[in-house]
Parts: structure tokens; C-alpha cells; sequence
């Protein structure tokens, strides 16, 4: 079983947002060693799809395939059999699929000869509690995170994706789960379109495992020293 180490720190995952794998493999290639995880989302494998998995795994890098999977939980079981295949190392689902997509994706991911670890996405981090309202939440971002994190888990996943605000509080009630943060900024930097947004020192005080940066690395001039920056602050926190 994983147990987070409470000395340990968040390990990096580095969103590749771009639209093409020659580009992602550049980035790759130029961001420091202790940058272990590389994340595919939904723009890159929309491009390339499974050949940028193996591209960047190729280059040693662990590969977390975010698409977010939403389906019925018979489609979502057998994608994630497929997407396994991939080589990727941690995948994303919808936690608000439900306790049986969630469950039925357990099973096929631990059917597979390299299991998957598997992610539930409890409110995303571009979203506040006006946006749930709007939707037909009427709780606080807390207590959805809460109850969408303990299905996902009661349901057999590994880990929940969640802001850093919700972090501690999923922590508390999962101490075995993977805890993974985006919307990450150093505070001078542009939020875009995230509206729940921490520090890297922040999230490694509340408990997360990884964070991921997508943006703040991917667009700076000089990617390989934002990323230095941010894994600084991973390692020294400011006071
Ligand atoms: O699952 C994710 O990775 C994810 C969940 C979430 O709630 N918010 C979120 O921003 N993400 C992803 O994390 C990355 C954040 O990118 P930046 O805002 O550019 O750092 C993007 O690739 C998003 O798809």
C-alpha cells in the first residue's frame, strides 16, 4: 500500500499542453532529470494519441494520460483496458461518473498486465462555488471534493485530483490516496483560466503527492529554469 511520507515531498508532473508531439518531445528533453512525470492531456494525444505515450516514455519519463474519462461504466471499463496499452503509468476519470464507472474501471485497471494508477477528479480547479451553484450543486467546493473523493476511493481508486485548498481535508480522511494538485502559481504569475490556485510550498504543507504545472513552465522563455524554480520551492519551502 502507498503511504505518503509526511517528510516526502510533491513530485512534479509537467502538463505538456501543446498541440503537437515535436514540440512535447523538445520540452521533454530539455526539462531537468528530477522531472520524472510528463502528462498527456486531451490537445497532445488529440494530435498523436498513443504515440506520444511511448514517445515520452521512451525518454524516461513516467506518463500520466489525463482524459478525463466520463461514460457509462461498460465504455469507460473497457478504455481503460485500451489506454492501458498506451504504457501510461496514472490515468484520469470523472469521479462524478459514479460509484459503478468508477468501480468497473478499478477492475479492468487491475486487470491489466501493467496496472494503471488510477485518478478521480473531484471538482476541477477552474471552477468555484458559484460555478456549482450554476450547475445544480448547492454545497461548497469542500464538501463536493468530499464526497465526490470518498466515492472514488470507496469505489477502489488510487487517488483524487482536487485543488490544494481541498487537499488537506481528502488527505485527513485518505491518508493512502494519491493527492494531485493543479492550478499552481508562484504568486506573480498569470492564473488564466484557474480560479483555485496555490503555491508549490502550499500544496506540499497540505498533503499532496504531485502537482502539476502546466502554463508556467510550458510558456516560459526558458522552460527547464521555471521548472527548476518550482522543484526549488518544492524542496526549500519559504518560510
Ligand atoms: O486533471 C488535471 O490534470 C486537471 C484537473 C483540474 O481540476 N484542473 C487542471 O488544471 N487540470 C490540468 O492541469 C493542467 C494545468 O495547466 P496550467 O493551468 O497551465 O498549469 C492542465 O493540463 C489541466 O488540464
Amino acid at each position: 500500500m502507498y503511504l505518503m511520507n509526511i517528510r516526502s515531498q510533491p513530485e512534479l508532473i509537467v502538463a505538456l499542453d501543446v498541440p503537437e508531439l515535436d514540440r512535447a518531445c523538445e520540452l521533454a528533453d530539455r526539462l531537468p532529470d528530477e522531472v520524472t512525470w510528463c502528462k498527456v492531456g486531451l490537445e497532445l494525444f488529440g494530435a498523436d494519441g498513443p504515440a506520444a505515450v511511448r514517445a515520452l516514455k521512451e525518454r524516461g519519463r513516467k506518463v500520466f494520460l489525463d482524459l478525463k474519462l466520463h461514460d457509462i461504466p461498460r465504455t469507460v471499463g473497457r478504455a481503460v483496458r485500451s489506454l492501458a496499452a498506451t504504457g501510461a503509468d496514472m490515468m484520469t476519470l470523472h469521479a462524478g461518473g459514479g460509484r459503478a464507472m468508477c468501480a468497473q474501471a478499478a477492475e479492468a485497471a487491475a486487470s491489466c498486465d501493467r496496472p494503471p494508477l488510477l485518478l478521480g477528479v473531484t471538482v476541477l480547479t477552474s471552477l468555484n462555488r458559484e460555478d456549482l451553484g450554476e450547475l445544480g450543486v448547492d454545497r461548497t467546493v469542500d464538501e463536493q471534493a468530499g464526497s465526490l473523493g470518498d466515492l472514488a476511493i470507496e469505489a477502489g481508486l488510487d487517488g483524487l485530483v482536487c485543488s490544494v485548498w481541498e487537499a488537506a481535508a481528502l488527505r485527513a480522511r485518505h491518508p493512502a490516496a494519491r493527492l494531485v494538485t493543479p492550478g499552481i502559481r508562484l504568486p506573480d504569475q498569470e492564473t488564466g483560466d484557474q480560479k483555485r490556485i496555490a503555491t508549490p510550498a502550499l500544496a506540499a504543507r497540505e498533503g499532496a503527492s504531485h502537482i502539476v504545472v502546466g502554463r508556467p513552465i510550458v510558456q516560459a522563455e526558458d522552460p527547464a529554469a521555471a521548472a527548476q524554480t518550482i522543484l526549488n520551492e518544492l524542496r526549500n519551502p519559504p518560510a
